[in-house]
């Protein structure tokens, strides 16, 4: 099996504006010396506001973090007040883009088609689309996830090809798991990265399979980040409250490059 590279995504949410966002990224830049971006790699997903101000930051300084968004329009331009799409998102040199994130979906209405749209968007442009799925409690409690999941990606990849998929980081997102401080068992999201992967073999093959990134979201911290990264198909991490404090979350970046710690 090709090796996949850890991705170590932090999605500040709506938290931080740019002079904030400056002083993170610089204090993450400083506890995180070179020799740690060869084993995982990092991400920032700061408000659309701070990207611009990244983006000199890390351009100037020479920064191995990398940085993107957290949402995409479907559309490339016109009149859609107050979103923001991905030719303005490449300008900026994003890497990548959150999608179909729990929160859009519940907040803002976003169906598994406008979630396909956006991955579609952000493909067309070259920003890797971080691709977000994930039951609610009750769907766990009923045992559903598996099915629910299944159902997620078959909507959300509607119409790619083996090329494309291969250009997609998966997201696993319990919401139950999502800001409660309960963390799903490194079993469960095994369970379920792994059905992501199989997913990926039987419809795209399994060279497809073998290169793409599959992450587990929800309450991962500097205490649970290693058991979850030892999982065979856990390929890294999308962390909310936890990136948002320099120690934690290079700490955090650290245990899944395998130490050691800054
Ligand atoms: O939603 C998440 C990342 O996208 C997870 O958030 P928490 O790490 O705060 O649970």
């Amino acid at each position: 099996m090709a090796a996949r590279l850890p991705l170590i995504a932090g999605n500040w949410k709506m938290n931080l504006n740019h002079l904030e966002a400056i002083g993170l990224v610089q204090k993450i830049a400083f506890s995180l010396p070179e020799k740690y971006f060869a084993k995982v790699e990092v991400a920032v997903l700061p408000p659309f506001v701070d990207i611009r101000s990244i983006q000199t930051l890390v351009d100037g300084d020479k920064l191995l973090i990398k940085y993107g968004a957290q949402d995409i329009s479907q559309h490339d331009s016109g009149a859609y007040t107050g979103e923001v799409s991905g030719p303005m998102l490449k300008k900026l040199a994003c890497h990548y883009v959150v999608v179909g994130h729990s929160e859009r979906r519940e907040y803002h209405g976003e169906t598994d088609a406008i979630v396909n749209a956006k991955v579609k968007a952000a493909l067309k442009h070259e920003v890797t689309p971080i691709f977000c799925f994930g039951e609610k409690l009750e769907t766990r409690e009923a045992k559903g996830h598996l099915e629910l999941v299944r159902q997620q990606l078959e909507a959300g990849l509607k119409g790619f090809t083996a090329e494309q998929v291969a250009r997609i980081v998966f997201a696993y997102e319990p919401v139950w798991a999502i800001g409660t401080g309960r963390t799903a068992s490194s079993a469960d999201a095994q369970e379920v990265c792994s059905l992501v992967r199989s997913f990926v073999a039987e419809k795209y093959g399994e060279e497809t399979a073998a290169v793409v990134r599959v992450l587990y979201g929800g309450s991962v911290k500097s205490s649970n980040i290693s058991e979850l990264i030892a999982q065979k198909d856990i390929d890294g991490a999308l962390v909310g409250g936890a990136s948002l404090q320099a120690d934690e979350f290079s700490k955090l970046c650290a245990l899944a490059a395998g130490g050691p710690l800054p």
